[in-house]
């Protein structure tokens, strides 16, 4: 049996009759930390959200850790311990961080009892919360609503996370805080990450192996080392 986080054949996926994923093969590895790249409307969106359910591929199979969930939902994809971040943050303005996560907490059915524990964890990896996690999301800054969206998927204890463009709107300094504590997980946790960005640089820095997509299908697949040349990176982008 497979033990891989992810392991996708095959997939293609499209809107309203246009094919824009085509035979999309991806493996995630256990504990890896996989970047995924590639230039605006290549489909690396689409791809997310096919993997966590959000929706249907028109052809292909999808394994997490070996097994086909049942039912291949974002609620059954939560249960087997996949989350995502999709891209733009998505927290409700007129929340409170504390709200955003006790709804969190609720609607993955975590047990009241444990819920102190589990934001006490999130604390521990995004300590900065703290100092605003009596507001309402929608006064936070762009990095402050990042690291709320990224700490309520923390909040289910995935092991597998799926990050959508987390760097948008944020200065490289603030992404590089923001990511190397979530990169971290894949030592502390075993986390598997697979991460879509566009901030090469701070990406590189995390990652173990980079996809590059074009035009729905990957058309390179290396390290961030076998990238490290501008001209060929700026060629294949
Ligand atoms: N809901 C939708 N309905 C119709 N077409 C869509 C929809 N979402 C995405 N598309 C189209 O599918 C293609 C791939 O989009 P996708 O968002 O997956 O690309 P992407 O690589 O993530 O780009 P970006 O970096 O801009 O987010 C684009 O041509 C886009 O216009």
């Amino acid at each position: 049996m497979s033990q891989d986080a992810i392991e996708a054949q095959g997939l293609a996926a499209g809107y309203g009759g246009r094919e824009v994923l085509q035979d999309v093969a991806l493996t995630l590895k256990a504990g890896e930390i996989l970047c995924l790249i590639g230039h605006n409307g290549a489909g690396k969106s689409t791809l997310l959200r096919v993997l966590f359910g959000l929706h249907r591929p028109s052809a292909g199979s999808i394994r997490i850790f070996g097994q086909t969930p049942g039912t291949y939902t974002p609620a059954a994809l939560g249960a087997v311990g996949v989350a995502l971040v999709p891209e733009g943050r998505g927290v409700f303005p007129d929340l409170t961080v504390e709200e955003i996560f006790g709804l969190a907490l609720w609607s993955a059915g975590v047990a009241k009892a444990e819920q102190r524990e589990r934001i006490e964890e999130v604390l521990e990896v995004l300590p900065r919360i703290k100092e605003f996690r009596t507001r309402r999301a929608g006064t936070l800054s762009g990095g402050q609503q990042q690291m709320v969206s990224i700490g309520r998927a923390l909040l289910t204890r995935p092991k597998v996370l799926l990050l959508d463009e987390p760097s948008i709107g944020l200065a490289p300094k603030l992404f590089q805080d923001l990511i190397r504590p979530i990169a971290a997980l894949r030592e502390t946790r075993g986390m598997s990450i697979l991460l879509v960005e566009q901030n090469v640089r701070e990406a590189f820095a995390v990652s173990d192996r980079v996809l590059v997509m074009r035009s729905g299908a990957f058309i390179y697949e290396g390290t961030p080392a076998d990238l490290d040349d501008h001209a060929k990176l700026m060629e294949l982008f």
